[in-house]
């Protein structure tokens, strides 16, 4: 039994053709399964958990099929549950996670890969704690500049526009043009496996577990789901104009090579910021520093390319 978590209103109700075509691929190969739609903000999570309440320690394999907001839900469903695995058929606007996980655009191609079944990977996720709020990422996690675009993003009419072009991709590159102008660098220190650095007039730091970011930008090239590491980009005392640059090279990852941009690695992070600024989750604003980041690893199973 394969168990569907739809979200029709991803890329601004275009994930309604997506999830036509998968119905009809599903019907035509009497392959038995259930869906649920999500209807609000938070459903894909409570679905998710009742799936696997429900499957009682049965392997199942959960489908979603939406964009990385509702895929960022159901991996906090079902981390840490060896007995679940997770498909994912990309009908979002930005879509990082399936170019990460090598999984085709194509939703026919995509279900094909989930009905083979050969690729069930255990990978590595990152759990943040700020405030009172526990959350794990898959893709990347972010303090400063690119939460705030995460934000305005998130509450943005231009995606919707876009969207109907099919250029959804482009709102983030399109928003950080704006933000550039307006948003105000801080300083920040942050810890690494118990070793302390303090980062002055530092535009964002990323934590990421796999490569792709806002869209497909390479904001960490190395990275790798199973390597028990995460990976941190420090980009700091970059003029606007010079940050506009950096950010172009970010599309192949050659933000790396410039000395305002520094990488690190490492399994317990916390990033302590002199203002409140924004933290994101998989592109979802989830609260403000401090945070406290750890990897988990091997802990989601995960159908991949
Ligand atoms: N029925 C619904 N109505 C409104 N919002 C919903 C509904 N179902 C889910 N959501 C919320 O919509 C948000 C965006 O969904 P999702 O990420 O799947 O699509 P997207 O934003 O188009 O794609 P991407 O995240 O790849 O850019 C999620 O935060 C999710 O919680």
């Amino acid at each position: 039994m394969y168990y569907f978590i739809v979200n029709l209103q991803a890329r601004n109700g275009q994930c309604q053709r997506v999830w036509r075509t998968i119905e009809d691929e599903l019907k035509a190969l009497l392959v038995p399964y259930k869906v649920f739609f999500t209807e609000y903000s938070g459903h894909a999570i409570e679905l998710s958990t009742s799936i696997i309440h429900e499957a009682n320690g049965d392997s199942i394999i959960i489908v979603v099929v939406g964009g990385d907001g509702t895929l960022h839900e159901v991996v906090n469903g079902a981390v840490h549950h060896s007995n679940i695995s997770i498909g994912f058929i990309p009908g979002g606007s930005g879509n990082d996670f399936s170019r990460g996980f090598q999984i085709p655009k194509n939703p026919k191609d995509a279900l094909a890969l989930i009905l083979e079944g050969r690729f069930p990977i255990d990978v590595d996720t990152g759990k943040i704690c700020t405030g009172k709020v526990q959350s794990y990422f898959i893709n990347n996690m972010g303090v400063g500049f690119d939460a705030t675009i995460c934000e305005e993003v998130n509450h943005s009419k231009l995606k919707a526009k876009l969207n109907r072009l099919s250029l959804g991709s482009l709102v983030y590159a399109i928003v950080l043009i704006k933000l550039l102008f307006t948003y105000k660098s801080s300083d920040m220190r942050v810890n690494i496996d118990g070793l302390e650095q303090s980062f002055e007039n530092v535009w964002f730091i990323t934590i990421a577990n796999q490569i792709y970011f806002g869209g497909g930008m390479r904001i960490s090239p190395e990275a790798s789901v199973t390597d028990g590491l995460l990976d941190l980009t420090v980009v700091q005392n970059l003029s606007r104009w010079k940050l506009l640059f950096v950010f172009i090279t970010v599309f192949w990852g050659g933000h790396t090579h410039f000395r305002e941009v520094k990488t690190y690695t490492g399994k317990s992070i916390s990033i302590y910021a002199d203002e409140k600024v924004l933290v994101h989750a998989d592109g979802e604003v989830i609260g403000k520093a401090p945070v406290k980041v750890q990897v988990c690893e091997n802990s989601l199973r995960v159908l991949a390319g």
